[in-house]
């Protein structure tokens, strides 16, 4: 059946072709595309591994990839300007498809994209003032410890540390002062899971004014849209799920209150920490295969995780029915990620397995298409100093392992043969056993 085309000199236009227009392919029924001014704007339409692909450039050649503008600056029809860019630091139109394209997948009204994910919080932290108070986990990535701190002794920011597992204890914290209510789910590294959605109620419940902030880096907007969950503002490093290759590094924040969102860009003006040109379009191509990404890289870590517990390993891991927050974790995503943590009991075993293994990089990061093994404490949370470690009841001996798109088969091969190369393992006639695991089958930790 024809439909109308945007010349308005095709056929007639019907009843039935407008309503046609708006039906997809499998006959569902589309609500009109928001107006660019709406508050629901960037909204989804689809189901999200569509939504991740599907983009319209709109540019003059109808290219389906967007365009890398690599220009610093742009030519104005007068000296009062004209044009709907002028500098690249201000805006740049491969940036703004990225950052529409990022605010569709992220329920969200706005998203900004920066140059990474510490650069992300660095904007939204400077929404603080002196004497404001921030409430955060005592379990949080290195470089989030390390930017607080930096706030704390320099900026007259009062930073809590709590558990926030436990709402009741976040709850104690919290008072007119609290400006930032700071969370990770999972921990990175511990994957302890965090009730986003108890802690934003009463969050806002106590302190109205409180912005409710969730690093959404261990699941990516595939597995949480926090926004959906009450909280405020959602960051991420694009360094990893979104990006997907470990080729950029990259910070999205997204937001639905406007007058947050033009507090922000005015930070990235001002700064000038906005993504460049290149990387933008590096990220919207890593997007685009986000879900695939990810439901292989999820299957791989089920996989993975399920081997080390039946071998003795206490691990943590949110796709794991022995997780102790297992229910709490399914409540508020779709999946349980690609990052899981274990222990040996023994530093120097955990350093001869990760030593040992080859296909898996000893790498910092996650959330890339090849695995990486690492010790947290030495490599991605160095900059926590030894004494916090251990009162955060760190271990040191704890193993992170990233998962990958590799063959999951040959992945658990060079496992096991780092296991049993590192003397992390006995071998009896059924296989193989954690070396210090205790009468359940768990590795006590050290
Ligand atoms: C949970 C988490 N948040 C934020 C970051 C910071 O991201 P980036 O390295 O892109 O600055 C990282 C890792 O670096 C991380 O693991
Ligand atoms: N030397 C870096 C370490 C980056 S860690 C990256 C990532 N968040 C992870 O958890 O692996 C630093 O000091 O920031």
């Amino acid at each position: 059946m024809a439909t109308p085309n945007s010349h308005g000199n095709g056929p007639a236009v019907t009843a039935a072709s407008k309503a046609l227009a708006r039906l997809d392919l499998d006959g569902h029924d589309l609500p009109p595309s928001p107006a660019p001014s709406s508050p629901h704007a960037g909204r989804r339409r689809y189901a999200l591994a569509t939504e991740l692909v599907y983009t319209e450039t709109k540019d003059q050649y109808g290219s389906s990839s967007i365009p890398i503008y690599q220009s610093a600056t742009f030519k104005q029809t007068s000296s009062s300007g004209g044009n709907e860019y002028d500098y690249t630091r201000s805006g740049n139109p491969t940036r703004t498809h990225l950052e529409r394209h990022l605010a569709k997948i992220m329920n969200a009204t706005r998203a900004l994209a920066v140059g990474s994910g510490m650069g992300a919080l660095d904007v939204i932290t400077r929404l603080l003032r002196p004497g404001d108070e921030v409430i955060t986990g005592d379990d949080l990535y290195g470089g989030t410890n390390r930017l607080l701190t930096y706030l704390k002794n320099n900026q007259g920011v009062v930073v809590h540390h709590v558990d926030t597992t436990n709402v009741d204890r976040v709850r104690e914290v919290l008072s007119n002062k609290t400006a930032m209510v700071l969370l990770e789910t999972p921990t990175n590294p511990l994957i302890k899971i965090v009730d986003i959605p108890a802690i934003a109620r009463v969050s806002h419940e106590i302190n109205s004014k409180a912005l409710v902030i969730v690093d959404n880096t261990m699941l990516s907007p595939m597995l949480c849209n926090p926004l959906d969950l009450g909280a405020d503002v959602v960051y991420e490093s694009g360094t990893k799920y979104l990006s997907g290759h470990h080729d950029i590094m990259a910070g999205v924040i997204a937001v639905n209150d406007p007058e947050l969102g033009d507090k922000m860009y005015f930070t990235i003006n001002a700064t000038g920490c906005g993504l460049s040109p290149n990387d933008s379009f590096l990220l919207m191509r890593g997007v685009k295969t986000l879900a695939i990404r990810m439901e292989k890289q999820q299957t791989n870590a089920q996989r993975i995780a399920e081997f080390l517990e039946s071998h003795g390993f206490k691990v943590r891991y949110p796709g794991l029915k022995s997780h102790p927050q297992y229910d709490l974790h399914w409540s508020i995503a779709r999946g349980a990620g690609a990052v899981l943590s274990f222990e040996t009991g023994d530093v120097a075993v955990s350093e001869r397995i990760v030593e040992a293994a080859r296909l898996w990089g000893i790498s910092v990061s996650f959330g890339c298409v090849n695995s990486l093994i690492s010790m947290p404490c030495r490599m991605s949370h160095a900059s926590i100093d030894a004494k916090t470690r251990q009162e955060r009841q760190m271990p040191e001996d704890i193993i992170r392992l990233c998962v990958g798109i590799e063959d999951v088969d040959d992945l658990i091969d060079d496992l096991s043969r780092a296991l049993i190369q590192a003397g992390a393992v006995a071998l009896t006639l059924d296989g193989f056993h954690a070396n210090d695991a205790d009468v359940d089958g768990a590795v006590s930790s050290a």
